[in-house]
């Protein structure tokens, strides 16, 4: 890195129990950690319509009877079955029609015997008829009407409480809230729910080589792709970014101060780079000396360094993830969004599908590699190969990846006819 500012020295070995950075811990065990330090946020009520993709910490229960009344499922005429019980093409019932009743229609219509109404779908289904003749079986007529076909009693009507009673369970705690959630709780007059925040997160970008996209490069200079590529996967697992800032060497407030500032704000602060074994670390600067945040080794490829804390008087987790941008999109999906995931009170987590590689790559011995893959279908299975090469600033081939396979620490070559676990890239579909 290009920095200019010392911190405050040679860093310390940390003490042993508290992890020792140089003897790699198993992603299971880090993220275990990390799982075991953060907590679901306090739920509140909020508008159903702003609470798509939100967790439910209590249930919806139905304020209405869902049919409220009956109506008719089709369009047609409403009856007394028994009045068009001889009905038949050559011998059509022939009857009169009072009125309309049309969809939305709130006066109480009665119906005696011998005669019917026009009645539309979704429209309430007068007193005293017991059937609703589709207007396919008859002549279509407005001010009486031919019936070509009988029906039976209670043809076409949807009956008040058959789907949902006043009362009754529609969506139990803990549901998160999809379109079809929302569709049956709006149905049941739920305006509003009791549900986990998406956790608000901040993204910290480190390094005095980054310059924001759009802005022209001098020679050692990089465009700053973590940043946006952090917001985008906070984004796409469904959190909010409540800010994305870079803090370089020569920025007025220091890195700490800018972290528990953010972290007075936000749920969750993620940084960028700055947590190796270099001479000009920040992330590590500023927080090493505490005994808030570990750095670790991780045995896991690429996203080897990692730190992780509680920070601020809120207590709020600080993922400091690797600066290689592969390094990070993989600790992010790895540590992070489980973390996050967490705190919305999700209980499940990405899809994940079995593969068999068509060409296969060599991975290192004693880590769990994540590579990059592009996954394709074949008939009724999914083939994986490499998407090109696997370095962590590889962001050329990360680009034409759609996966990632997940090897295991002891597997160093993964041979043509491999079965891989895999999951596919946050917000990437399953291809056709
Ligand atoms: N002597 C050692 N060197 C390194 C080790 C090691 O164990 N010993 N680990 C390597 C590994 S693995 C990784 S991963 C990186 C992690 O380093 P940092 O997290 O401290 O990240 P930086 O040094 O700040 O940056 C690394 C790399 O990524 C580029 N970068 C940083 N931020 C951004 C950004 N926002 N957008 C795009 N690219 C970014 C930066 O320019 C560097 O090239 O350390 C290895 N070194
Ligand atoms: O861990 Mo680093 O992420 O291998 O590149």
């Amino acid at each position: 890195m290009g920095a200019h500012r010392r911190g405050a020295g040679p860093h310390q070995r940390r003490p042993p129990g508290r992890g020792d950075p140089l003897t790699p811990i198993s992603v299971e065990a880090y993220l275990g950690g990390i799982l075991a330090a953060v907590r679901p946020l306090e739920p509140s009520e909020r508008a159903l319509a702003d609470s798509l993709g939100l967790v439910l910490t209590e249930a919806v229960i139905s304020s209405v009877d869902l049919p409220g009344f009956d109506n008719s499922a089709m369009d047609g005429y409403a009856v007394v079955a028994s009045d068009v019980a001889g009905a038949s093409a050559d011998a059509p019932v022939r009857l009169p029609v009072l009125g309309d009743v049309a969809a939305g229609d709130t006066t109480a219509y009665d119906l005696g015997a011998g005669s019917c109404r026009r009645i539309m779908t979704g429209a309430p289904v007068p007193a005293g008829a017991d059937a609703v003749v589709p207007v396919e079986l008859t002549d279509g007529g407005v001010d009486a009407v031919q019936v070509r076909e009988p029906v039976a009693a209670g043809n076409a009507i949807r009956r008040a409480g058959e789907d949902v009673r006043a009362g009754d369970l529609v969506l139990p705690a803990g549901t998160r809230l999809l379109p079809h959630h929302v569709a049956a709780a709006s149905a049941a007059g739920a305006a509003t729910v009791r549900v986990r925040p998406a956790p608000r997160v901040a993204v910290i970008t480190t390094g005095d080589e980054l310059v924001p996209v759009g802005e022209p490069l001098q020679y050692g200079q990089i465009h700053d792709s973590n940043g946006p590529m952090l917001r985008a996967a906070v984004l796409a697992s469904g959190a909010v970014c409540a800010a994305v800032v870079h803090v370089g060497d020569r920025d007025a407030e220091p890195l700490a101060d800018v972290v528990l500032r953010l972290a007075e704000q936000a749920d969750a602060v993620v940084t960028s780079g700055g947590i190796s074994a270099g001479a000009y670390e920040p992330v590590k600067e500023a927080f090493s000396s505490g005994a808030d945040v570990r750095f670790e080794t991780v045995a896991m490829q690429p996203g080897k360094p990692q730190a992780f804390g509680l920070v601020g008087e809120r207590r709020v987790p600080l993922f400091g993830l690797p600066g290689n941008p592969v390094s990070s999109l993989v600790s992010f999906e790895t540590f992070v969004a489980p973390a996050l995931r967490v705190m919305a009170g999700r209980a499940g987590g990405p899809a994940g599908l079995r593969a068999t590689v068509t060409r296969g790559w060599r991975s290192p011995a004693n880590k769990l590699q994540v590579a990059r893959v592009v996954l394709t279908r074949s008939g009724d299975d999914w083939c994986v190969e490499p998407s090109g090469a696997q370095g962590s600033h590889i962001l050329g081939g990360l680009a034409c990846a759609n996966a990632v396979a997940l090897v295991p620490p002891d597997v160093t070559q993964v041979r043509e006819g491999d079965w891989m676990d895999v999951r596919l890239l946050p917000g990437e579909e399953l291809p056709a």
